[in-house]
């Protein structure tokens, strides 16, 4: 008999009934039933760009909607968004004076600079609001580079990882709650945790580690925003290479050894595979995506040519990411999302 193997309870035609998934989803709250995730305000960081020109607000044109602020504008700038529900930013220093670079980017930890000025005004004006820092050295040196650099223009290594550390010490010193370093150097989250414990700050500072970050063509209208292309060379000695899974288990198992508190996946869009192992290999950890510059812009002219609506495709990549195992997004779409989860 054919169905020889078959079980009793199945029907003559199983594929009559077993078949048939539409009625499981053809409502939309049954629709909404599907999702094992969803997106909440608490989850946003919002990237801020701040540079040392105090009443600077520029726009960014590559990047829509989004723009540089200086130290008298931001607190004005945030006050809607946090009333909005905004829980969380991350900021990125942009020094822009004539002389405010050099080679060992003094001006990433200035105590007038534009970064520990911000961490303070953030923690004065918003009590509640988490103040995460990124912490690289790309947009304070001459070079632009993410590091310290031999005479022969190598990274140093040794000298890098003591000055993230360094900067690191001092955000969460001014008060930030978490340092993000994104530099790629090995060793800096043991560096930046023996830091934070000499200092008597590591049992209030999350170490968000940008352990899967890979080099690639996203990151232009950053670097448009925070003025931190590389004078020469490029970092593919340091990001990984796009096609480097393996480096990213590797740097992903070290990071975690080494103590970090979360792991950024970063681009996201182009790198779920990575995101998904990620939230896998580190399971005990929250795993935070990046939404970078690039694949925002890649959104805004796709709509803007008619070819997807905004908010539509703004869910659709985000949910992506919950999908694949992350529990934090880095996002420009921040503010949208605010409006957008409110409505919703
Ligand atoms: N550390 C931040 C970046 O390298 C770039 C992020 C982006 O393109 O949005
Ligand atoms: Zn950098
Ligand atoms: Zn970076």
């Amino acid at each position: 008999m054919a169905n020889a193997h078959k079980a009793e309870y199945l029907p003559e035609n199983p594929t009559e009934i077993y078949s048939i998934l539409q009625g499981g989803y053809n409502h939309p709250l049954t629709r909404e039933w599907q999702s094992e995730k969803h997106l909440t305000k608490s989850m946003f960081i919002f990237p801020l760009f701040i540079s040392d020109i105090d009443d600077d607000e520029t726009a960014i044109d590559s990047l829509p909607g989004i723009k540089r602020f200086g130290n008298n504008k931001i607190v004005n700038y945030l006050k809607p968004l946090i009333a909005k529900g905004l829980r969380s930013i991350i900021i990125f220093g942009v020094p822009l004076k004539e002389g405010s670079k050099d080679p060992e980017g003094t001006s990433a930890d200035d105590p007038e600079g534009p970064v520990i000025k911000c961490i303070k005004l953030l923690r004065e004006n918003f009590p509640d609001l988490y103040v995460m820092c990124d912490v690289c050295l790309c947009e304070y040196t001459s070079h632009g580079h993410c590091g310290i650099l031999r005479e022969s223009g190598s990274l140093n290594r040794e000298l890098s990882v003591r000055r993230i550390a360094a900067v690191a010490v001092n955000y969460a010193k001014a008060g930030a709650h978490s340092v993000a370093p994104s530099d790629m150097m090995d060793g800096r989250i043991l560096e930046i945790k023996r830091g934070l414990i000499a200092a008597g700050l590591e049992n209030r500072t999350f170490v968000m580690s940008y352990s899967a970050k890979f080099s690639g063509n996203l990151y232009g209208p950053f670097r448009d925003a925070a003025c931190s292309a590389p004078s020469f060379g490029d970092r593919k000695c340091y990001q990984l290479p796009p096609v480097g899974l393996g480096l990213a288990r590797r740097a992903l198992k070290r990071d975690i050894q080494e103590g970090a508190d979360g792991i950024i996946a970063k681009p996201s869009t182009f790198y779920l595979d990575v995101m998904k192992e990620a939230s896998e290999i580190a399971k005990d950890l929250p795993i935070c995506a990046y939404h970078v510059s690039g694949e925002y812009a890649m959104l805004h002219a796709a709509a803007e040519k008619g070819i997807v609506d905004l908010k539509d495709i703004a869910f659709e990549s985000h949910n992506g990411f919950l999908r694949a195992g992350a529990r934090l997004i880095i996002s420009y779409f921040t503010p949208d999302f605010l409006d957008w989860l409110t409505e919703n």
